[in-house]
């Protein structure tokens, strides 16, 4: 199929201006007609040429039917120009702003002939037709109280206009409660009506979805999460976000940005982003799953102490943060884990995962994961360490990054290095050291400086792990002898024995949840799930280039 050849071409009205209006089976092209004009005025031809590929065209429709948000002198000029061209229609596609941030922009192009407009919009609903990635139906999850309690406005002001013009239909639930999603997805919704399901909130709500759609897909295929090893069962149906939560890092590291327009669109056109899900056993039980951060000692700390301050909002984090950072605690323990083999990086290295990373591009079969694995598992299983490594100490924090977990606090993220979907996830020690020294750790989070280049840091890409914490009674025992409290550490209270069992155990964050055990089994489930987005890409894409940007046609309309 010859994607230039031309489907249609007219010369239309755009405004005042006649242009010549090309429409081909990947891209949509106009151009001013009159080059005399051009000439003349400097700018060389191709200076006025716009395009915009049909699959990021949101909708085209008779312009009657488009919401006139002109100005009053702008709606006079246009009556005028609609009397010698009272046929037009508007299409509606997505622009590239700053940041990773898309907008939904409209071009209006006018005829004095009902039937070429006509045909102009069959067309180009046909092309559209064609793209069957894109979403029909929807089914969206509000949190009305994630983040600064926004969430309900910001889908109704902002992302419900663009699924509308995208003439795409949702069946809207606004949560009532904790888990009112998680359950609804897992036991009631009849997913075969939908295209995809939407999240509303922050980490934590697409959490209850994740756990929701997860669950429900293993359920109706037999599979017990409970098995360690059982192969779990990719979900078929893709899950987008709409940032309204306090961090939002899972939106963040796979657009670029948090703004629900951008993510609005991103579901619009369909995009799909496989991403890695941790499953976190404790022994037989399954507890959790994770998709970015899983985090004992300082951020399992952190979480535990923000939780009591949720009515703060996104400053919890702040506070808590401050608060753990002065309780400088560390934990004993072991970490075991079996590292990621053949082509995968390391977390050192600087490939970043962006969008069609190539590290992502290949999925493993099951079954070459299997024979990769099985001899291993075997030998874990009878308790041999077969090539687990196995790793004893005192820990500050010790980290799983299932992907970057870029956020708005820290753009680059906790490993800048981990991959969406390489069935890895970046374990990060940060072993026993001074407060300053932790300090410049953390701080190299927000800037350019790499946070693993100390000597007290260590990573490894890992495909499972496990943590065992040093029993509490050879704690107790050891702590008499060897005290919490030495040069730069201050346990959090000073009564002796309190003290050395409350420090000695931290808790395990897992996506901002806590989990209530602290000896966890956390295996990496390749491309598990899939996300409305297309990870972050590289550079923004140039769709038009202006010489002179005074000549900026002035017809562009962007809904925020
Ligand atoms: N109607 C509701 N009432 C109370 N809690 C709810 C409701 N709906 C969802 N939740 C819970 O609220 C918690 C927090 O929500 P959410 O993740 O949207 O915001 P956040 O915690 O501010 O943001 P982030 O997770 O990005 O830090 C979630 O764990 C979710 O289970
Ligand atoms: C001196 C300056 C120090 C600054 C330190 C910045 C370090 C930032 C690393 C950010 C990593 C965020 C990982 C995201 C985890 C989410 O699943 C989770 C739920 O939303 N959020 C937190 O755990 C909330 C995590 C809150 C982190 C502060
Ligand atoms: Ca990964």
């Amino acid at each position: 199929m010859d994607k230039q050849a031309k489907l249609l071409s007219s010369r239309l009205f755009l405004k005042h201006r006649q242009v010549e209006v090309v429409l081909n089976r990947s891209v949509l092209t106009w151009k001013e007609a009159d080059k005399e004009r051009k000439r003349s005025s400097g700018i060389s031809e191709g200076a006025h040429s716009r395009s915009v590929q049909v699959c990021e065209i949101v909708a085209v429709s008779r312009t009657e039917d488009v919401d006139d948000k002109r100005t009053r002198k702008s709606r006079k000029e246009a009556k005028q120009h609609s009397q010698l061209y009272p046929h037009a229609f508007t299409v509606s596609y997505v622009m590239r702003t700053r940041r990773h941030q898309w907008r939904c922009s409209d071009v209006t192009f006018h005829c004095d002939n009902q039937e070429l407009c006509d045909q102009w919009i069959r067309v180009t609903n046909e092309q559209l037709s064609l793209l069957t990635d894109r979403p029909k139906s929807l089914l969206v999850y509000i949190n009305p109280f994630g983040g600064k309690r926004r969430g309900k406005r910001i889908y109704e002001q902002k992302v419900a206009p663009v699924f509308h013009r995208a003439g795409i239909s949702t069946d809207v639930i606004v949560t009532e409660r904790a888990n009112h999603a998680r359950d609804h997805l897992e036991t009631e919704a009849n997913l075969d009506k939908y295209d995809g399901v939407v999240c509303v909130g922050g980490d934590g709500m697409f959490s209850e979805i994740l756990h929701g759609l997860v669950s429900r897909t293993q359920t109706d295929h037999d599979v017990d999460q409970n098995q360690l090893d059982a192969e779990l069962v990719p979900c078929s149906i893709r899950i987008g976000i709409i940032p309204a939560g306090s961090t939002d890092c899972i939106c963040f590291a796979t657009v670029g940005a948090n703004d629900p327009v951008t993510s609005a669109l991103h579901i619009v056109v369909g995009d799909s982003q496989p991403m890695d899900v941790c499953s976190v056993h404790h022994n037989d039980i399954f507890l959790r799953y994770s998709v970015s951060l899983l985090g004992y000692g300082f951020y399992g700390d952190l979480l535990t102490d923000s939780e009591r301050k949720r009515w703060l909002g996104p400053a919890r984090y702040d506070l808590s943060g401050v608060k753990t950072f002065l309780s400088h605690n560390y934990y004993k323990g072991t970490v075991s884990f079996l590292p990621a083999e053949g082509n995968l990086g390391n977390p050192k290295d600087k490939q970043q995962c962006r969008s069609g990373c190539h590290i992502c591009q290949h999925k493993p079969s099951s079954k070459d994961q299997h024979s990769e694995m099985s001899d291993k598992k075997e030998k874990s299983a009878k308790g041999d360490s077969g090539d687990w490594n196995v790793i004893h100490g005192k820990f500050i924090a010790i980290n799983a990054a299932t992907m970057s977990c870029a956020c708005p606090r820290s753009p680059k993220g906790m490993s800048p290095s981990a991959h969406l979907a390489d069935g890895t996830a970046d374990l990060i020690l940060v072993r026993k050291c001074s407060r300053l020294d932790f300090f410049r750790h953390l701080l190299r989070h927000t800037n350019k400086n790499d946070q693993f280049d100390h000597s007290f840091v260590e990573v490894h890409r890992v495909r499972k792990f496990r943590f065992q914490p040093q029993h509490l009674k050879l704690a107790s025992l050891e702590d008499l002898s060897e005290p919490l409290q030495k040069k730069g550490f201050n346990p959090i209270c000073s009564a002796q024995t309190a003290c050395s069992y409350s420090a000695a155990h931290s808790s395990w964050t897992c996506d901002g949840e806590l989990l209530p055990h602290t000896a966890i089994q956390v295996s990496v489930q390749c491309q598990l799930i899939r996300l409305f987005a297309r990870g972050i890409e590289e550079q923004q894409q140039q769709q038009f280039v202006f010489e002179d940007p005074c000549t900026l046609w002035p017809l562009e309309q962007s809904t925020n």
